[in-house]
Protein backbone atom coordinates (compact mmCIF):
# COMPACT_ATOMS: atom_id res chain seq x y z
CA UNK A 1 0.00 0.00 0.00
CA UNK A 2 1.64 3.45 -1.12
CA UNK A 3 1.50 5.61 1.76
CA UNK A 4 -0.62 9.32 1.82
CA UNK A 5 2.15 11.79 1.86
CA UNK A 6 0.34 15.29 1.24
CA UNK A 7 -1.37 16.55 4.09
CA UNK A 8 -4.41 19.11 4.38
CA UNK A 9 -6.02 17.48 1.68
CA UNK A 10 -9.88 17.06 1.39
CA UNK A 11 -11.88 14.95 -0.42
CA UNK A 12 -14.98 16.12 -2.50
CA UNK A 13 -17.98 15.17 -3.22
CA UNK A 14 -19.20 15.03 -7.02
CA UNK A 15 -22.02 16.57 -8.00
CA UNK A 16 -23.40 14.28 -10.65
CA UNK A 17 -23.78 10.93 -9.42
CA UNK A 18 -22.62 8.03 -10.54
CA UNK A 19 -26.06 6.65 -11.13
CA UNK A 20 -26.92 9.57 -13.06
CA UNK A 21 -24.35 8.98 -15.20
CA UNK A 22 -25.29 5.00 -15.48
CA UNK A 23 -28.48 6.87 -16.68
CA UNK A 24 -26.64 8.96 -19.35
CA UNK A 25 -24.77 6.42 -20.92
CA UNK A 26 -27.85 3.29 -20.48
CA UNK A 27 -24.65 0.96 -18.88
CA UNK A 28 -22.90 1.08 -15.72
CA UNK A 29 -19.08 1.72 -15.39
CA UNK A 30 -16.79 -1.04 -14.81
CA UNK A 31 -13.01 -2.62 -14.82
CA UNK A 32 -12.36 -5.84 -16.75
CA UNK A 33 -8.97 -6.40 -15.70
CA UNK A 34 -7.03 -8.50 -18.04
CA UNK A 35 -3.70 -10.72 -16.70
CA UNK A 36 -1.35 -12.97 -18.44
CA UNK A 37 1.64 -13.33 -19.27
CA UNK A 38 3.53 -11.43 -22.30
CA UNK A 39 1.84 -13.00 -25.43
CA UNK A 40 -0.93 -14.38 -24.14
CA UNK A 41 -3.31 -12.05 -26.16
CA UNK A 42 -4.21 -9.20 -23.25
CA UNK A 43 -3.97 -6.73 -26.03
CA UNK A 44 -5.63 -8.45 -28.63
CA UNK A 45 -8.78 -9.83 -27.02
CA UNK A 46 -9.07 -6.17 -24.66
CA UNK A 47 -8.97 -4.49 -28.18
CA UNK A 48 -11.90 -7.16 -29.99
CA UNK A 49 -13.87 -6.29 -26.99
CA UNK A 50 -13.56 -2.73 -26.90
CA UNK A 51 -14.45 -2.87 -30.79
CA UNK A 52 -17.86 -5.02 -29.97
CA UNK A 53 -18.68 -3.27 -27.29
CA UNK A 54 -18.01 0.10 -28.95
CA UNK A 55 -20.27 -0.43 -31.56
CA UNK A 56 -23.29 -1.18 -29.38
CA UNK A 57 -22.74 2.53 -28.50
CA UNK A 58 -21.26 1.11 -24.86
CA UNK A 59 -18.30 3.93 -23.40
CA UNK A 60 -15.50 1.94 -23.11
CA UNK A 61 -11.47 2.71 -23.23
CA UNK A 62 -8.24 0.53 -23.05
CA UNK A 63 -5.79 1.37 -21.12
CA UNK A 64 -2.37 -0.93 -22.30
CA UNK A 65 1.08 -1.63 -21.12
CA UNK A 66 3.23 -0.08 -23.43
CA UNK A 67 1.65 2.57 -24.39
CA UNK A 68 0.83 3.26 -20.32
CA UNK A 69 4.73 2.82 -19.84
CA UNK A 70 5.52 5.59 -22.63
CA UNK A 71 3.85 8.25 -20.35
CA UNK A 72 2.46 7.85 -16.99
CA UNK A 73 4.69 5.16 -15.61
CA UNK A 74 7.83 6.52 -18.29
CA UNK A 75 9.50 6.41 -14.84
CA UNK A 76 8.95 2.72 -14.11
CA UNK A 77 11.25 -0.46 -14.87
CA UNK A 78 10.23 -4.32 -14.35
CA UNK A 79 11.42 -4.49 -10.70
CA UNK A 80 8.75 -6.40 -8.22
CA UNK A 81 8.91 -2.54 -6.87
CA UNK A 82 8.35 -1.26 -9.73
CA UNK A 83 5.91 -3.47 -11.23
CA UNK A 84 3.86 -3.07 -8.19
CA UNK A 85 3.98 0.80 -8.37
CA UNK A 86 2.46 0.34 -12.46
CA UNK A 87 -0.20 -1.77 -11.52
CA UNK A 88 -0.88 0.54 -8.07
CA UNK A 89 -1.39 3.72 -10.67
CA UNK A 90 -2.95 2.14 -13.37
CA UNK A 91 -5.96 0.93 -11.00
CA UNK A 92 -6.22 4.36 -9.56
CA UNK A 93 -6.77 5.65 -13.47
CA UNK A 94 -9.33 2.68 -14.01
CA UNK A 95 -11.14 3.17 -10.84
CA UNK A 96 -11.45 7.34 -12.09
CA UNK A 97 -12.83 6.29 -15.50
CA UNK A 98 -14.78 3.73 -13.81
CA UNK A 99 -16.44 6.60 -11.76
CA UNK A 100 -17.16 8.35 -14.82
CA UNK A 101 -19.09 5.47 -16.27
CA UNK A 102 -16.53 3.99 -18.59
CA UNK A 103 -16.15 0.34 -19.19
CA UNK A 104 -12.11 0.00 -18.18
CA UNK A 105 -10.26 -2.99 -20.52
CA UNK A 106 -6.81 -2.71 -19.27
CA UNK A 107 -4.04 -5.29 -20.42
CA UNK A 108 -1.21 -5.42 -17.93
CA UNK A 109 0.82 -8.71 -17.16
CA UNK A 110 0.04 -7.56 -13.26
CA UNK A 111 2.13 -10.73 -12.13
CA UNK A 112 1.57 -10.36 -8.46
CA UNK A 113 -1.76 -11.43 -7.12
CA UNK A 114 -1.59 -8.81 -4.04
CA UNK A 115 -1.55 -6.12 -6.51
CA UNK A 116 -4.30 -6.76 -8.65
CA UNK A 117 -6.78 -7.62 -5.45
CA UNK A 118 -5.40 -4.09 -4.05
CA UNK A 119 -7.02 -3.05 -7.50
CA UNK A 120 -10.32 -5.13 -6.34
CA UNK A 121 -10.08 -3.39 -3.12
CA UNK A 122 -10.28 0.11 -3.91
CA UNK A 123 -13.35 -0.27 -6.37
CA UNK A 124 -16.51 -0.87 -5.22
CA UNK A 125 -18.92 -4.05 -5.49
CA UNK A 126 -19.13 -5.22 -9.01
CA UNK A 127 -16.89 -3.12 -10.40
CA UNK A 128 -13.73 -5.06 -10.40
CA UNK A 129 -13.94 -8.12 -12.97
CA UNK A 130 -10.60 -10.04 -13.33
CA UNK A 131 -9.80 -11.99 -17.05
CA UNK A 132 -7.37 -14.64 -16.30
CA UNK A 133 -5.79 -14.90 -20.51
CA UNK A 134 -4.68 -18.34 -20.02
CA UNK A 135 -2.02 -19.53 -22.52
CA UNK A 136 0.72 -21.79 -21.20
CA UNK A 137 4.36 -20.36 -21.63
CA UNK A 138 5.01 -22.70 -24.28
CA UNK A 139 2.29 -21.09 -26.47
CA UNK A 140 3.56 -17.68 -25.74
CA UNK A 141 6.91 -18.13 -26.57
CA UNK A 142 5.83 -19.79 -29.86
CA UNK A 143 3.99 -16.17 -30.66
CA UNK A 144 6.08 -14.34 -29.22
CA UNK A 145 5.72 -11.33 -31.50
CA UNK A 146 7.88 -9.59 -29.78
CA UNK A 147 11.43 -11.67 -30.21
CA UNK A 148 11.33 -10.93 -26.44
CA UNK A 149 11.21 -14.84 -25.09
CA UNK A 150 14.35 -15.11 -27.37
CA UNK A 151 16.24 -12.50 -25.51
CA UNK A 152 15.02 -13.69 -22.28
CA UNK A 153 16.29 -17.03 -23.02
CA UNK A 154 19.49 -15.26 -24.50
CA UNK A 155 19.81 -13.82 -21.26
CA UNK A 156 19.68 -10.29 -23.37
CA UNK A 157 16.56 -9.64 -20.56
CA UNK A 158 16.53 -10.50 -17.34
CA UNK A 159 13.71 -10.94 -14.97
CA UNK A 160 11.32 -11.57 -17.76
CA UNK A 161 7.93 -12.68 -16.46
CA UNK A 162 7.90 -16.52 -16.32
CA UNK A 163 11.67 -16.75 -17.30
CA UNK A 164 13.00 -16.16 -14.41
CA UNK A 165 10.25 -13.47 -12.69
CA UNK A 166 6.72 -15.23 -11.32
CA UNK A 167 3.41 -14.72 -12.74
CA UNK A 168 0.88 -15.77 -10.29
CA UNK A 169 -2.40 -16.81 -11.73
CA UNK A 170 -5.45 -15.92 -10.33
CA UNK A 171 -7.18 -17.82 -7.94
CA UNK A 172 -10.81 -16.38 -7.60
CA UNK A 173 -10.85 -14.09 -10.90
CA UNK A 174 -14.18 -13.71 -12.45
CA UNK A 175 -13.45 -15.64 -15.84
CA UNK A 176 -10.82 -17.43 -17.61
CA UNK A 177 -10.21 -17.56 -20.96
CA UNK A 178 -8.45 -20.22 -22.93
CA UNK A 179 -6.17 -18.54 -25.12
CA UNK A 180 -4.15 -22.10 -25.60
CA UNK A 181 -6.87 -23.97 -28.16
CA UNK A 182 -9.26 -20.61 -28.58
CA UNK A 183 -9.65 -18.08 -31.54
CA UNK A 184 -9.76 -14.09 -30.86
CA UNK A 185 -13.67 -13.76 -31.63
CA UNK A 186 -14.64 -16.58 -29.62
CA UNK A 187 -12.76 -15.00 -26.55
CA UNK A 188 -14.54 -11.75 -26.89
CA UNK A 189 -17.41 -13.52 -26.94
CA UNK A 190 -17.21 -14.65 -24.00
CA UNK A 191 -15.67 -11.44 -22.14
CA UNK A 192 -19.30 -9.83 -23.42
CA UNK A 193 -21.61 -12.81 -22.43
CA UNK A 194 -19.62 -12.44 -19.07
CA UNK A 195 -20.43 -8.75 -18.80
CA UNK A 196 -24.31 -9.21 -20.22
CA UNK A 197 -24.71 -11.95 -17.14
CA UNK A 198 -23.37 -9.55 -14.50
CA UNK A 199 -25.39 -7.00 -15.54
CA UNK A 200 -22.62 -4.40 -16.65
CA UNK A 201 -24.31 -3.44 -19.95
CA UNK A 202 -27.68 -1.46 -18.46
CA UNK A 203 -28.53 0.31 -15.50
N1 LIG B 1 11.21 -8.01 -17.91
C1 LIG B 1 10.02 -7.96 -18.53
N2 LIG B 1 9.01 -8.79 -18.11
C2 LIG B 1 7.83 -8.74 -18.72
N3 LIG B 1 7.53 -7.92 -19.77
C3 LIG B 1 8.50 -7.09 -20.21
C4 LIG B 1 9.78 -7.09 -19.61
N4 LIG B 1 10.55 -6.17 -20.27
C5 LIG B 1 9.79 -5.63 -21.23
N5 LIG B 1 8.55 -6.16 -21.21
C6 LIG B 1 7.45 -5.72 -22.09
O1 LIG B 1 6.59 -4.96 -21.27
C7 LIG B 1 5.26 -5.45 -21.30
C8 LIG B 1 4.72 -5.71 -19.90
O2 LIG B 1 4.44 -4.51 -19.25
P1 LIG B 1 3.37 -4.48 -18.10
O3 LIG B 1 3.23 -3.06 -17.70
O4 LIG B 1 2.15 -5.18 -18.54
O5 LIG B 1 4.10 -5.34 -16.97
S1 LIG B 1 3.75 -5.48 -15.43
O6 LIG B 1 2.29 -5.63 -15.31
O7 LIG B 1 4.21 -4.29 -14.73
O8 LIG B 1 4.47 -6.69 -14.97
C9 LIG B 1 5.28 -6.75 -22.06
O9 LIG B 1 4.26 -6.57 -23.01
P2 LIG B 1 3.06 -7.58 -23.24
O10 LIG B 1 3.65 -8.55 -24.18
O11 LIG B 1 2.05 -6.69 -23.87
O12 LIG B 1 2.57 -8.19 -21.98
C10 LIG B 1 6.65 -6.81 -22.72
O13 LIG B 1 6.53 -6.45 -24.06
N1 LIG C 1 -6.29 -16.85 -28.65
C1 LIG C 1 -5.36 -16.59 -29.59
N2 LIG C 1 -5.22 -17.42 -30.63
C2 LIG C 1 -4.27 -17.17 -31.56
N3 LIG C 1 -3.43 -16.11 -31.55
C3 LIG C 1 -3.53 -15.25 -30.53
C4 LIG C 1 -4.49 -15.44 -29.50
N4 LIG C 1 -4.36 -14.44 -28.61
C5 LIG C 1 -3.35 -13.66 -29.07
N5 LIG C 1 -2.86 -14.14 -30.23
C6 LIG C 1 -1.73 -13.57 -30.98
O1 LIG C 1 -0.63 -13.60 -30.10
C7 LIG C 1 0.16 -12.43 -30.21
C8 LIG C 1 0.31 -11.76 -28.85
O2 LIG C 1 -0.94 -11.22 -28.46
P1 LIG C 1 -1.02 -9.89 -27.59
O3 LIG C 1 -2.45 -9.50 -27.54
O4 LIG C 1 -0.04 -8.88 -28.05
O5 LIG C 1 -0.58 -10.45 -26.17
P2 LIG C 1 -0.26 -9.67 -24.82
O6 LIG C 1 -0.96 -8.34 -24.88
O7 LIG C 1 -0.82 -10.54 -23.75
O8 LIG C 1 1.23 -9.55 -24.75
C9 LIG C 1 -0.52 -11.56 -31.26
O9 LIG C 1 0.14 -11.75 -32.48
C10 LIG C 1 -1.93 -12.09 -31.32
O10 LIG C 1 -2.52 -11.93 -32.58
Amino acid sequence: MAEQKATNVTWHEHNVTSEERQKLNGHKGAVLWFTGLSGCGKSTIANAVDRLLHDRGIHTFVLDGDNVRMGLNKNLGFSPEDRTENIRRIGEVAKLFCQGGTIVLTAFISPYREDRDQVREILDDGEFHEVYVNASLETCEERDPKGLYKKARAGEIKGFTGIDAPYEAPEKGELELDSDSKGIEELANEVIAHLEATGRLSV
